[in-house]
């Protein structure tokens, strides 16, 4: 995050509300309206949370994306939750993607446009309104923002006064994150650090022998006289899903620079694939902003309506403004992603193409966990690669859901996880997440992908 283009975003506005009146899915329904009211006006009050100058950052970030002069990582929780925004946490979480992305540069050569899913993603769409246990029916969990985990009639009645703490939790983490990441715990002279304290397992070690590789590189340029200052800082974004149209509307914030609308919640902005009709609230919402935004796009996404997208969010082709995140699942992709990537290529706006090969895979294992298998993800992302390469386009980036705890959700990797220890410690509020070994070995791989 760019310290130095702090330009003025103080200015409060009604967005003007296009959005409002469309179509919205998705949204809590609150029993006091006026108590909604109230918490739009306070948040509409307060700072913005990421700035103007850095959202125009990784808009440019974005476009080297879109045509192979970076990678993306997008990496982070399905559903952050308030109760886990300690230090040890947000380093963790931090710290695995600052390593996924040296294990890409280093391996590939190319600059990774680092992305947390983080510092906002706590509102989450649902398959089902409710949900029952035991005979008992209760709205279903949409995310700490929302309402809360526990079930329980008054834990589970949204409440607006939630969008308040996410602000602050949202603060406080991006807080932190810039700390860690412009104080020098990011720089890559102490890449071999970050490995300490983990015990001995095969991503482990073969981390260890890189860092190893990559300490011995440097040592040799600083010999001869590199200067590595700009090193200790590196550039790392948030962005969550905007699903919340209350929150995003009131987090909207025009750039005194230039009268433009931003969202201000999050660097980068992405619409859901429950939530993606072009003419409904959500695009409605991200159409008035300017921040690079993001599109989910399922296996049943056609070529009309990408390009409807592309109409609505990109109008005028600016590079780096929209990127299209797949999630196919990886027995689809070879065979839809095509047909929207011909779709794209043919209308010549430029997108930046994402996989997400999370939630297109999601299986119940036999003993009832919601869980992933690795070689499947891995899968889909070999999809993925394969599908531009033949057809000559840019494969721009990877986002999943990944922690920097031991979890156990995710199924196989190399300390093969079945589903016996899927018990052991499943955390996760939604969706399951990689752990800190299944996350660098999925660095490993797509690192080998990009070589090519
Ligand atoms: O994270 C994505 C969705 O919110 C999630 O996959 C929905 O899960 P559900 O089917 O349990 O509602
Ligand atoms: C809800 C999510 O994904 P999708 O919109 O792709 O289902 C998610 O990213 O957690
Ligand atoms: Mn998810």
């Amino acid at each position: 995050m760019l310290a130095t283009v702090m330009n003025d975003l103080d200015a409060p506005r009604g967005h003007g509300s296009a959005w409002r009146g469309r179509p919205a899915f998705q949204q809590p329904v609150y029993p006091d309206a006026a108590a909604l009211e109230a918490v739009g006006a306070d948040l509409r009050s307060r700072p913005p949370l990421v700035f103007a100058g850095e959202v125009d950052a990784l808009r440019s970030q974005m476009a080297a994306a879109a045509d192979g002069r970076a990678f993306v990582l997008m990496g982070g929780d399905c559903a952050e939750s308030f109760a886990d925004t300690s230090a040890t946490s947000i380093r963790l979480k931090v710290q695995t993607i600052l390593q996924m992305a040296a294990v890409l540069t280093y391996a590939a050569s190319t600059p990774v446009v680092k992305i947390g899913r983080m510092a906002g993603q706590y509102a989450k769409p649902r398959s089902a309104d409710t949900e029952t246990r035991e005979g008992v029916t209760l709205p279903s969990y949409r995310g700490d923002s929302v309402n809360d985990h526990a079930f329980t009639p008054e834990a589970r009645t949204p409440d607006p006064a939630r969008m308040l703490e996410a602000y602050l939790r949202a603060g406080t983490t991006l807080n932190l994150v810039r700390a860690f990441t412009m104080g020098g715990y990011a720089d890559l002279r102490e890449v071999h650090l970050w490995n300490r304290g983990f015990t001995a397992n095969p991503a482990y070690k073969r981390f260890e022998s890189f860092a190893e590789e990559i300490d011995r590189a440097m040592r040799f340029m600083e010999a001869a006289g590199v200067d590595f200052e700009a090193l200790r800082q590196v550039d790392f974004y948030s962005a969550h899903e905007a699903l919340l149209l209350e929150y995003e509307d009131a987090m909207i914030r025009q750039d005194s620079r230039t009268g433009r609308l931003y969202g201000t919640s999050a660097h980068m902005l992405w619409v859901g694939e429950r939530t993606r009709g072009p003419h409904d609230a959500h695009v409605a919402l991200l159409e008035g902003v300017r921040n690079p935004v993001g599109v989910k796009l399922g296996p049943t996404t056609t070529p009309e309506e990408v390009s409807s997208l592309m109409d609505h969010l990109n109008p005028e082709g600016e590079p780096g403004r929209l990127s299209l995140i797949t999630r196919m699942g990886a027995d689809r992709i070879r065979e839809v992603l095509p047909v929207l990537v011909e779709a794209v290529r043919r209308d010549g706006r430029p997108v930046t193409w994402i996989t997400d090969p999370m939630h297109g895979n999601t299986i119940t294992s036999d003993n009832g966990y919601k869980t992933r298998r690795f070689d499947t993800i891995m899968d889909e992302v070999r999809g993925f690669f394969e599908v531009h390469r033949a057809l000559g386009t840019v494969p721009g980036g990877i986002h999943v859901e990944l922690t920097g705890d031991d979890v156990t959700e995710c199924l196989g990797g190399g300390e093969h996880i079945d589903e016996q220890r899927l018990a052991e410690r499943y955390e996760t509020l939604v969706d399951p997440r990689l752990n800190h070994q299944q996350s660098l070995e999925m660095a490993f791989e797509v690192a080998e992908m990009l070589q090519v």
